[in-house]
């Protein structure tokens, strides 16, 4: 039986930005709107559509966010979704660098591979959302990674979020000043999530190493460059493994520490392809890759039913 209470979304508050200058750029923009460039859409748009939204979900391939969309769309019950029986959704906007779906008040989107698309999607995703008045919208990033130490096919719920030099933080420079921020992600939102899961998919917790490269950046001896040797790869992988690092991705840190910034609660949940400890390669069946993919989001699906169900008991109350 789920204690409800830690699930309650009675008080809430506004998503909002943190820019003092906002409304000084807006002033310099041909036509005074805010353009939310990448996403194709901007303030002039009527973006009230947007103000029920209570969970951005986020992921690297387009493919996966489509493919969830319409789950989501199937699996919660119409008087959430809206959508009338049948009814796929479609891309909201611009679906040159990103492709994004609402059904109900799940926002989809997906990221492209790396810290840089990440950080452009939560930042016009966070205005958007703010302009639009949504109320805490809790942001999940659902994804894949390579394992260490940890059964291929495992979803790891990550504590925290650390960078390829093994350190909780989210270095990046800014106006020619490195600029360090935390990574803290929201221990209550995950506590949800692994709750509402109950077991279904196998998951484990642990801390998520973000690098700026799928190869050099995650110690693999199968680039193109390659300047180390197995001892030296193995050596970092374990002192990883030591301080509490259970998979590698590339994302997670500017995930923790701009929603940490804002105080938005977010959680990071990917699953694990391979054991880095026992190679590089992907040495698993293209099935076995594909039905792992869909993890985080299944996992994700039964926290939305959960939360939705809660949601719909206060409201009745
Ligand atoms: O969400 P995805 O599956 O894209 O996350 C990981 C990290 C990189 O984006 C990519 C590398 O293969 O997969
Ligand atoms: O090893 C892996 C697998 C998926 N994504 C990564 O970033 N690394």
């Amino acid at each position: 039986m789920l204690a409800s209470r830690s699930f309650s979304r009675l008080a809430t508050r506004s998503i909002s930005t943190r820019n003092p200058h906002a409304a000084l750029a807006r002033s310099e923009s041909h036509s005074g709107e805010d353009v939310l460039f990448h996403l194709g859409l901007s303030s002039a748009d009527d973006l009230s559509q947007f103000r029920d939204v209570k969970y951005f979900l986020t992921g690297g391939s387009r493919g996966r966010i489509r493919s969830l969309a319409n789950k989501v769309a199937t699996t919660l019950p119409s008087h959430v979704t809206g959508l009338p029986f049948g009814a796929s959704p479609t891309p909201i906007g611009s679906t040159d660098r990103y492709e994004m779906y609402k059904v109900g008040p799940v926002l989809m989107a997906n990221h492209n591979m790396g810290i840089p698309t990440t950080a452009i999607l939560l930042h016009e995703v966070t205005k958007l959302l703010s302009l639009a008045g949504a109320d805490d919208p809790a942001f999940i990033r659902l994804g894949t990674s390579g394992g260490i130490g940890v059964t291929p096919g495992t979803v790891v719920v990550s504590t925290q979020a650390v960078n390829g030099m093994i350190e909780p933080s989210y270095d990046l420079p800014i106006l020619g000043k490195m600029v360090k921020r935390d990574t803290t992600l929201h221990e209550g939102l995950a506590a949800e999530i692994i709750e509402a899961n109950g077991g279904a998919v196998p998951l484990e917790r642990g801390m998520t190493m973000a690098t700026d490269c799928f190869y050099e950046g995650q110690g693999r001896l199968d680039g193109a460059i390659c300047d180390y040797d197995e001892a030296g790869k193995m050596e970092f992988l374990n002192r990883a493994h030591a301080a509490g690092v259970r998979n590698i991705e590339m994302e997670a840190t500017v995930f923790a520490a701009f929603t940490k910034q804002l105080g938005i609660r977010s959680a990071v949940c990917c699953v694990t392809l391979l054991d880095r400890l026992k190679g590089d390669q992907h040495p698993h069946s293209h099935e076995e890759i594909v039905e792992w993919d869909e993890r985080p989001g299944d996992m994700i699906l039964q926290y939305l039913l959960k939360s939705e169900a809660a949601a719909g008991a206060e409201r009745a109350a």
